[in-house]
């Protein structure tokens, strides 16, 4: 089976583009104010305007109240939802009801029983999983996601996933191939490893880490 890829964090027509043509499968929209990363919904509607439909177009949210979610989904721009934050399992439920959306928990990670006990409260909520870096707690600028740092792959080895799940946090043209060789991941995230600096994606990165993934 194929390595397929989710490009995150999108915000410019260039790069949305650079990532349908480079063969990405989901594109990313931040709807989170204080990420580098944030689109508001109506420019987040105009670049998903520009998705073909076999693209899904992924709403990452950190946190959401019902107004927020409300705004982003009246416009039926988005195909899936991520969630960043801290949800609870029963949150994700009731999100995911609401939206009548599939609905990915984002998870982070640092130790094999972090990622046993997300698998046990999110398995049965959530439609996919995805696991990410927890932030380094000494780093003043971490978001709660997207802050290019890997984690330990190998704490992923035999765990046995109840659902679709995406391997993320610090992918990069250069090191994916040796990620989905640890994990066997199917699906990748990458947000900061395409980009030219802090919140501004590069065209080039993207077309190179999706090339590294067509290779696999
Ligand atoms: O990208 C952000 O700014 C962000 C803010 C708050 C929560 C999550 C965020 N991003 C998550 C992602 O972009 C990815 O899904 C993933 O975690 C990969 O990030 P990276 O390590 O930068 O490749």
């Amino acid at each position: 089976m194929a390595v397929v890829a989710k490009i995150c964090g999108l915000r410019t027509e260039e790069t949305v583009r650079a990532a349908v043509a480079g063969g990405a499968r989901y594109v990313g929209f931040v709807a989170y104010p204080p990420s580098p990363r944030h689109v508001a919904f109506h420019e987040a509607e105009a670049l998903a305007a520009l998705v073909p439909p076999h693209v899904l177009r992924v709403g990452l949210f950190v946190d959401p109240d019902d107004d927020l979610l409300g705004e982003w989904l009246e416009g039926g721009a988005l195909d899936m939802l991520q969630l960043h934050g801290t949800e609870s399992a029963k949150r994700v439920a009731r999100i995911r009801e609401m939206a009548e959306l599939p609905v990915m928990k984002a998870i982070r990670v640092a130790t094999r029983a972090d990622v046993e006990q997300a698998v046990d409260v999110y398995g049965a909520v959530a439609d996919r999983l995805m696991f990410d870096a927890a932030p380094l707690t000494d780093n003043p600028q971490a978001l709660p996601g997207g802050n290019g740092v890997p984690f330990d792959w190998r704490i992923l080895e035999g765990v046995t996933m109840p659902k679709p799940w995406m391997l993320s946090g610090g992918l990069t043209p250069e090191n994916v191939a040796a990620a989905v060789q640890a994990t066997g991941a199917r699906i990748v995230d990458v947000s900061s490893g395409v980009e030219s600096a802090r919140g501004v994606k590069s065209a080039e990165r993207i077309a190179a880490f999706l090339a590294a993934t067509a290779r696999l």
